[in-house]
């Protein structure tokens, strides 16, 4: 802990973290990086909205269901929780809000305050992330009409990519069509792969300096990095967050000539290829289901359809382990995170099975053990670890808001 912040009389941040459908939020308290509340808002804009919210110093939770119409509503909803819990955000004791904003382009690099040349800046990046910006900026604008004494802060999920090499950044494609529309490799859950590299170094007892690690952030969005002595080289996501591994709904790699294939001859429109490409692909499109505890059971129950699911969502992320090892050469530890990969063993062991000529393995035991903690899951002394790592994307944000805040007060 910095002892100048110690000091400081507004030492609290409310992180928002906006997806498309969803506002997740944490209330944190930096002297001791403690959450003070933290909660979710679900279904924004149907009937059945949910908001579910913790107070971390009472231990009190509340539920609430009900339509929500849109993130301006779900956020003035969080702020009311936030006041009924002494919370509220008029309170002189926070220091700023940290916004999860997930498509920053080339020009974010990162952390930064939030002023009308960075809004129009993440609007005009809203064509190459159509599901997420949007919902990221109405977040920061019901924020700074609720504060507007406040710094807003805006973290990109693309700026920890920003390090790759134009090998892995661009596609091959003509340059002077790529640069005139800003196609290219950028990446997403960046605030994920920094903070999973950097506690997979810790749990080595080693400085991010020293170590290469292959990061596997599986939730419902999935993407994997290569992070060379704590510097991204390779990720999987592309210019949009569609690309790379198999994810609950979203397709990743396709040759993109069934793109023009279900256009002409399927007959289907652009748009319609989009949401059936993002929302109605990967495990959800091929069995129906895209919660892996579900498919699991499924498949427990004999069923051919999950089973035949679960394999292509593994044998993709076999292929990218692999790629990722050669492009690193030498590799300290795979380490699994996010919903996915901090919570199914099956997936840990089915990757990463029938890959000890690479040094990998994991121990059955240890990979069973169920913990909210960091671990090893290899065998002793493997020669690379292979490790579970909870993610803490809101705690990431609010170290990083923080930290600048303090820089310019
Ligand atoms: N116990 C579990 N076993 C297997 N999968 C789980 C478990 N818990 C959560 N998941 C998976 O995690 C996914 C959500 O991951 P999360 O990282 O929260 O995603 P996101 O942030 O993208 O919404 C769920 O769709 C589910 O498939
Ligand atoms: C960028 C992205 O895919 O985010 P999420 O996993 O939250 O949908
Ligand atoms: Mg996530």
């Amino acid at each position: 802990m910095n002892p100048v912040s110690a000091t400081r009389a507004a030492h609290r941040v409310l992180v928002l973290n906006s997806g498309s459908s969803s506002v997740k939020y944490q209330l944190l308290d930096m002297r001791d990086a403690s959450r003070l509340a933290a909660g979710l808002v679900e279904r924004i804009g149907e009937q059945t909205s949910r908001l579910k919210h913790s107070c971390l110093a009472t231990g009190e939770t509340r539920e609430h269901t009900g339509p929500i119409a849109d993130h301006d509503a779900a956020l003035k909803a969080v702020a009311e929780e936030l006041t009924r819990d002494g919370l509220g955000l008029d309170s002189p004791e926070l220091a700023a809000i940290g916004h999860r904003v997930v498509h920053g382009g080339m020009f974010f690099t990162e952390p930064t305050v939030v002023d009308d040349e960075v809004l129009a800046e993440i609007e005009r990046l809203i064509p190459v992330a159509p599901l997420h910006n949007p919902a990221n900026l109405t977040g920061i604008r019901t924020a700074q009409a609720l504060r507007p004494d406040l710094p807003q802060v805006a973290v990109f999920d693309t700026a920890f990519h920003t390090t790759m090499p134009e090998s892995a950044a661009r596609y091959a494609i003509d340059p002077k069509t790529a640069d005139r529309h800003r196609i290219r490799r950028y990446g997403f859950h960046g605030t994920s792969h920094a903070y999973v590299s950097r506690e997979t170094a810790r749990l080595l007892g080693k400085d991010p300096s020293e170590v290469n690690v292959i990061v596997l952030h599986l939730g419902n969005g999935a993407s994997a990095s290569a992070v060379e002595k704590g510097r991204c080289v390779d990720t999987s996501m592309g210019m949009t967050p569609l690309e790379g591994l198999v994810m609950g709904t979203r397709s990743g790699d396709l040759d993109p000539a069934v793109i023009f294939h279900l256009a002409r001859v399927g007959g289907m429109s652009m748009d319609e290829i989009d949401t059936l490409l993002n929302k109605r692909s990967g495990l959800f499109g091929l069995c129906g289901d895209n919660d892996m505890r579900e498919i699991r059971r499924r498949i427990d129950e004999g069923d051919e359809e999950a089973a035949l699911a679960f394999d292509i969502y593994i044998h993709r992320l076999k292929k990218y382990i692999g790629a990722y090892y050669a492009v690193l050469g030498q590799v300290d530890a795979v380490a699994f995170t996010a919903g996915v990969g901090e919570n199914a063993a099956p997936v840990r062991e089915a990757a990463i099975s029938g890959l000890a000529g690479l040094g990998l393995a994991v121990d059955p035991e240890l990979n069973a053990v169920r913990a909210d903690r960091a671990r090893i899951v290899s065998p002793k002394g493997a020669r690379v670890a292979v490790a579970v790592v909870p993610t803490d994307e809101e705690l990431e944000i609010a170290t990083q808001t923080y930290a600048l805040v303090g820089k310019n007060n």
